[in-house]
Order: C-alpha cells, then sequence, then structure tokens
C-alpha cells in the first residue's frame, strides 16, 4: 500500500493549542488592564443541568481557563429533573446581576427543557456563546456582536495562516445555529464563496474536490477521506467523535473528527488535527467574548454613571 506521505506533500498541521495559548497570555494582559479600571473581573456565568459526563468535562476546561487568564468563572450545576421556569429563573437572575458580564448554558439540555426558549431569555450584551437571536440576527446581516465561539475560532486558525480569504470556495459541512450556519456567515463575511452542504446533499465528495477550503462540523467519524481534498487545500475539522481505540485493547476510547486525519494529511496544504485543533480555540474565543462582553458593559455604566 502507497502510504499517503509518499504520494504528496504533508499538510502543515495547524496548532490549535499553541494558538490558543499565546492568545491566553495576550488576553490575560487584556484582564489585568480591565481589573485595574474596574476594580474587578469580568465574571462568566456557566450553567450546567444534568450529569451529561462530556458536558461536565466541558464546563470544568472553562472554568480552569478563566481561572489561568483571571477571568472570575461561577458555575450553577443543576439536577437533570430541573425545571424549565426554574432554570428561567436562575437566568433572569444572572441578566439582573450587575457582577456577571458573560454566560451560557452548556448544551444540549435534557429534552424537557426548550433549549430556544432558554436561549431568548438570555439578555443578548450577555450572550457570550452568541446563540440568541439577536446576536445570530447581527451575523446574518454581517455586522457580528457577539459571534459563536467555534466558528470565531475556526476563523482564527484560518487568519493564523496568513493566506487570502477573499474569493477562495469554501465548503462548510453541516448547519447546525451552533457552527455550520455561522461558520458560513462569517466565511461569507471574509468574501468567501460560501457552499453549505448538509444530510440532504448529493454528491457530497464532488463538492469537496471544488473547495479551496474545507469545514466539516458534522459528528461522524472519517466522513471526509483524503481524495475528497483538493492538493493544497485547507481542511478545518470541528467534529469530536468518541471512537473505541484499537491500540488499548482495554476498551479505551479516543477522540477524532469528521476527517479521516491519515489520509487527509497528503493532500491537504493545512489541517486541524482533532484534538488540539479547533476545540481549544472555542475555549479561547469563550474567554475573549466575555472580556468583550465585560468592556461593553462596565463602558455603558461608566458611561452613564460618569
Ligand atoms: N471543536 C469544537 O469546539 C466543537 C465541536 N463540535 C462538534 O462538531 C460536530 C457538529 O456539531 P453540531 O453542529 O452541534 O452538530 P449537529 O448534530 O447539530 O449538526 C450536524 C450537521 O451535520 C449534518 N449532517 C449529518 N449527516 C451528514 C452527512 N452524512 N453529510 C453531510 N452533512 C451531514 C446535519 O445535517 P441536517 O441539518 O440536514 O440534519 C447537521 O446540519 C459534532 O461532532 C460536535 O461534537 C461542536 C461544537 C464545538
Ligand atoms: N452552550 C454551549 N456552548 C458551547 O460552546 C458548547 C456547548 N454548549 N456544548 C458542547 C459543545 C462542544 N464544545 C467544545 C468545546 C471545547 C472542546 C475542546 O476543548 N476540545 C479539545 C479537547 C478534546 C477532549 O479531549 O475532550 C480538543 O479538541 O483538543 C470541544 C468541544 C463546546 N460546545
Amino acid at each position: 500500500m502507497v502510504e499517503p506521505s509518499q504520494i504528496g506533500p504533508s499538510a502543515q498541521i495547524i496548532d490549535g493549542k499553541r494558538i490558543a495559548s499565546e492568545r491566553a497570555n495576550v488576553l490575560r494582559k487584556r484582564v489585568t488592564k480591565f481589573v485595574a479600571v474596574n476594580g474587578a473581573p469580568p465574571a462568566l456565568a456557566v450553567v450546567l443541568v444534568g450529569s451529561d459526563p462530556a458536558s461536565a468535562i466541558y464546563v470544568r476546561r472553562k472554568g480552569e481557563q478563566c481561572q489561568a487568564v483571571g477571568i472570575e468563572s461561577i458555575q450553577h450545576r443543576l439536577p437533570h429533573d430541573t425545571t424549565e421556569a426554574s432554570l428561567l429563573y436562575l437566568i433572569a437572575q444572572l441578566n439582573r446581576d450587575a457582577g456577571v458580564h458573560g454566560m451560557l448554558v452548556q448544551l444540549p439540555l435534557p429534552a424537557h427543557i426548550g433549549a430556544d426558549k432558554v436561549l431568548a431569555a438570555i439578555d443578548p450584551d450577555k450572550d457570550v456563546d452568541g446563540f440568541h437571536v439577536t446576536n445570530a440576527g447581527q451575523l446574518a446581516l454581517g455586522k457580528p456582536r457577539l459571534a459563536p465561539c467555534t466558528p470565531l475560532g475556526c476563523m482564527l486558525l484560518l487568519r493564523e495562516l496568513g493566506t487570502e480569504l477573499r474569493g477562495k470556495h469554501a465548503v462548510v459541512i453541516g448547519r447546525s445555529t451552533i457552527v455550520g450556519r455561522p461558520m458560513a456567515q462569517l466565511l461569507l463575511i471574509a468574501d468567501c464563496t460560501v457552499t453549505i452542504a448538509h444530510r440532504h446533499t448529493t454528491d457530497l465528495a464532488a463538492l469537496c474536490r471544488a473547495a479551496d477550503i474545507v469545514v466539516s462540523a458534522v459528528g461522524i467519524p472519517a466522513l471526509v477521506r483524503g481524495d475528497w481534498i483538493r492538493p493544497g487545500a485547507i481542511v478545518i475539522d470541528v467534529g469530536i467523535n468518541r471512537v473505541p481505540d484499537p491500540r488499548s485493547g482495554t476498551g479505551a476510547t479516543r477522540i477524532v473528527g469528521d476527517v479521516a486525519f491519515e489520509e487527509a494529511v497528503g493532500h491537504a496544504g493545512a489541517i486541524t488535527p482533532v484534538p488540539g485543533g479547533v476545540g481549544p480555540m472555542t475555549i479561547s474565543c469563550l474567554l475573549e467574548n466575555t472580556l468583550q462582553a465585560a468592556e461593553l458593559i462596565e463602558g455603558r455604566l461608566a458611561g452613564t454613571l460618569g
């Protein structure tokens, strides 16, 4: 068998973990300045309903990363049988709390709670996930305020490569409101020509072969094959899929993306790994959105008081 590395040059691996940690160093200084001006740090409230293990890990990681840059992290862990009404009550309290600058409700929520209703209840000025209809609308108008963290993180990775985005053909696989759609909007704002693919798209392979940039946000391991990638194209793999680890033999699992990485690395010009690609950038953008929300809120308060 021919190894991918023998049939083409190997892609640049985009190191999201390193880029996120460099951004954390810059952010820490901005937070220090914020504290000097306002007397207190920016504060992020994270609400977790239920005990989904993956969600619990993400929420813990968000708390740790907040601490690392000096952002105050307030975590609300509610039992699985929390009613929609009591979650809405907590959100109303957090909306009113002048000490809270950003908030997010970890998804997915238990089935008895309406996610749309919950997201709509969050003050758009504190909506650091960028999921509120007002913020989604601003983005759709081409005038983003607080935009979703994962697509923002993908844009930062593309910018880091230094390639001109204007006029490039980008194919986004997935049209969820949290990743695919906002991703397409941001690429459009960057003057890419954007195609959005989904479950009903016919001949996804041919579409991808025409792309300068492929962003996959689906949740299916090895959906995107190496020979779907045009030589030199940029591949951003958002997928997070837990699969059995054949190397362990003990039933352990590992995380892979949507792209058959070992294949694609022989075709792409640059590619994000999973883990260590988009994931760390998502958290980095969450922290940056929190500081942005805090600066806006405190700036407005100073304006009304002074
Ligand atoms: N790295 C990170 O920071 C983050 C990673 N993720 C990961 O990204 C992935 C996507 O997340 P999310 O957007 O929330 O997921 P959703 O399940 O909400 O959306 C998946 C999208 O993929 C589409 N899709 C499903 N099957 C196919 C197919 N065979 N061909 C083409 N399109 C298909 C769906 O189409 P349709 O609309 O027609 O159903 C849908 O639009 C997941 O693996 C998730 O874990 C998510 C958030 C952050
Ligand atoms: N309200 C809300 N906002 C979200 O932003 C949100 C959410 N709900 N629900 C779940 C998804 C998923 N998500 C990830 C964040 C970080 C990594 C991450 O840090 N990944 C690392 C580690 C992966 C691992 O080892 O688990 C990596 O890819 O290197 C992944 C996925 C945010 N989400």
